[in-house]
């Protein structure tokens, strides 16, 4: 690969909703490893989040355009969304690759979904086709972090990075309890999709069912 290789990041995610931590990250990844874009890529149906309430394809989508507005170097690809079946992280860089030859993607992740890697489909698929950039989030354990990089450097030959990102400990789960308990998330994601949860009101109860007693689980 030549000097001219186009450097595309891709910030894979539930974003249910995306906000400031997911930004903040492709930011830093643009900026640190002078790529050329970075692309958000929802997960139609992401792999390891089968069990949580998630908002529908059509509105992640709609908030991931509403959040990157007036950023050139900022895509969302709905390649995942409109994929039949899981969304394997092998798979999409395989397309991307397919379709890119001459790219070099960097995976953007939390440090969460460093620990969990190995557990994904085709880890060693994943870290020959990308290389990681990982950001440190609140709860992150940095020897663990560390010894797991090494470890996956030693058993994949993967390139793996540390981001200088600021640390930003918010998440999507903080941010739907906090729509769901009537407090502010102002500032916590971009104010137009700030608006775009509270006119369509998302996030604002729970999709459970009630039980027998009224009570909602
Ligand atoms: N505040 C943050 N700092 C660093 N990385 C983050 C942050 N929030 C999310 N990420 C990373 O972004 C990627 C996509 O995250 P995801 O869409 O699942 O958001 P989340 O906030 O972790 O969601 P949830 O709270 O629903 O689990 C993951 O690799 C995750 O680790
Ligand atoms: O490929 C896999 O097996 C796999 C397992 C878990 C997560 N991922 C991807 O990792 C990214 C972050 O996932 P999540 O669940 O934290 O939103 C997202 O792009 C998922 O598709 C991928």
């Amino acid at each position: 690969m030549d000097k001219k290789s186009k450097r595309v990041g891709i910030m894979g995610g539930t974003f249910n909703p995306v906000h400031i931590g997911h930004l903040l990250i492709a930011e830093q990844s643009y900026r640190e490893y002078e790529l050329d874009q970075v692309i958000f890529m929802p997960a139609g149906h992401p792999p390891h989040k089968q069990d949580q309430e998630i908002v529908s394809n059509h509105d992640r989508l709609a908030m991931l355009r509403l959040a990157v507005e007036g950023v050139p170097y900022f895509r969302v690809s709905d390649y995942e969304i409109n994929k039949h079946g899981l969304s394997y992280t092998y798979e999409t860089l395989e397309y991307l690759t397919g379709i890119a030859p001459d790219t070099r993607f960097y995976f953007i992740m939390g440090a969460d979904s460093v620990k969990d890697l190995t557990h994904w489909c085709r880890p060693e698929r994943i870290l020959e086709l990308a290389h990681i950039l990982a950001a440190v989030r609140g709860d992150t354990d940095m020897e663990m972090l560390n010894r797991e990089a090494e470890l996956l450097r030693c058993t994949y030959q993967a390139k793996i990075s540390l981001l200088g990102a600021p640390e930003l400990d918010i998440s999507s789960r903080e941010l739907r309890d906090r729509v769901k308990n009537h407090a502010s998330i102002r500032f916590m994601v971009p104010e137009k999709v700030n608006f775009y949860i509270h006119f369509h009101h998302l996030y604002e109860k729970s999709n459970t069912p009630p039980q027998a007693d009224g009570a909602w689980k």
